[in-house]
């Protein structure tokens, strides 16, 4: 007797992909978890909320040890998407780690909110004393503190690269779209040309020598870690998923060989421009007045002796030659600076 007649039912599937490590973050799924081993023997551990670490299986594999981090300030998406990938490709397997990696999303409730932070920004709470009135922000600076101060500790000694790049994007337009800012080296040390023109293949166009102390993550490590640190600026703040417009993919290539362990060198003919910081101009008091408008590009050129800011103190006039604007921002707190007056390296010496 024939039976009914079997059909096959295919079933589509859809493909489940894992929640990614910022999802995971987002969610506040992050805490920390035991290590594991991925099958081509990476090593992963889960060192805080939003804090992962990578490291090859054979410690004779390693070439460099690198830090990334991004979304400090919580509205700068971009580059907080792309360590998202990176971090993505190093758990899929798809890249293959050959150095020590430490990947930071830095300020998650700003990230979760949108916004550049929630109490206060928390690039000016880095190299300070930790306080009992401390609230989330300060709190978070100094655990990163803590845990990039730990990561480079182990590898002092031997002589590899310690890098460190602060991924940002910046609140207004610029005529130079990707810079970074070089923090002011250690006593004794001088800025590394390499490094700045290797900064080239990761689509970096101008780097600002800092000539300043600063309260940011990237002088943190390039003080007390040892590590040639920068902040570097990717474009324009915008929400997430609304960052097509911006084309990362130079530093993603760039970021996926460092962690593959390779150092690219500086391109010929291809350097990124060199600016110094001439001046921060600071906000000394709530009567400060920047005779700009606020959201002046970054780089746009400041004519010399034209009256630049005023405040309780007296007034800020240019006094340099070829005197370009960056971060122009009168909103900052009291204390903080309102931006910077950068010159290229080489004017007037
Ligand atoms: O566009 C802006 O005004 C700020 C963009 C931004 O967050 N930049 C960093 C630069 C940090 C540094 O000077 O190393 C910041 O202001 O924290
Ligand atoms: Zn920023």
């Amino acid at each position: 007797m024939d039976g009914p007649k079997l059909e096959t039912i295919r079933i589509e599937v859809p493909a489940m992909k894992p929640e990614s490590f910022l999802a995971q973050t987002l969610a506040g799924k992050t805490a920390i978890a035991l290590p594991y081993t991925l099958r081509n023997g990476t090593r992963v551990q889960v060192m805080d909320e939003g804090v992962i670490r990578f490291e090859p299986r054979d410690s004779a594999h390693r070439k460099l040890d690198l830090v990334i981090s991004a979304g400090v300030h919580g509205n700068e998406t971009a580059p907080v998407e792309l360590l998202d990938r990176l971090i993505g490709e190093v758990l899929s397997g798809r890249l293959k780690v050959r150095a020590r990696v430490l990947c930071v999303f830095g300020n998650i409730e700003a990230l979760r909110r949108g916004v550049r932070f929630v109490e206060r920004d928390m690039n000016r709470l880095f190299c300070r004393l930790p306080d009992s009135h401390d609230g989330a922000e300060a709190r978070r600076a100094t655990m990163l503190e803590m845990q990039l101060a730990r990561f480079f500790a182990r590898a002092m000694q031997d002589g590899k690269p310690r890098l460190h790049y602060d991924l940002h994007t910046a609140i207004h337009g610029s005529l130079i779209e990707k810079f970074a800012i070089y923090p002011v080296p250690p006593e004794g040390k001088a800025f590394d040309r390499e490094q700045i023109a290797r900064l080239a293949r990761a689509g970096v166009s101008a780097v600002l020598l800092q000539s300043a102390r600063a309260p940011t993550f990237s002088y943190f490590s390039s003080q007390h870690c040892d590590a040639v640190s920068f902040t570097i600026e990717l474009g324009r703040a915008r929400p997430f998923g609304q960052n097509q417009g911006v084309d990362l993919s130079a530093m993603q290539r760039y970021l996926e060989q460092l962690i593959e362990g390779h150092l690219p060198a500086g391109g010929k003919g291809e350097a990124p421009t060199v600016y110094r910081v001439s001046r921060e101009v600071m906000k000394r008091s709530a009567a400060f007045e920047l005779k700009i408008d606020g959201r002046t590009d970054n780089f746009t050129p400041l004519p010399q002796g034209m009256l630049l800011a005023a405040d309780e103190g007296g007034e800020c006039r240019v006094d340099e030659a070829d005197a370009r604007i960056v971060f122009p921002n009168p909103e900052v707190e009291i204390g903080q600076r309102a931006g910077l007056i950068v010159v290229p390296e080489h004017a007037g010496a």
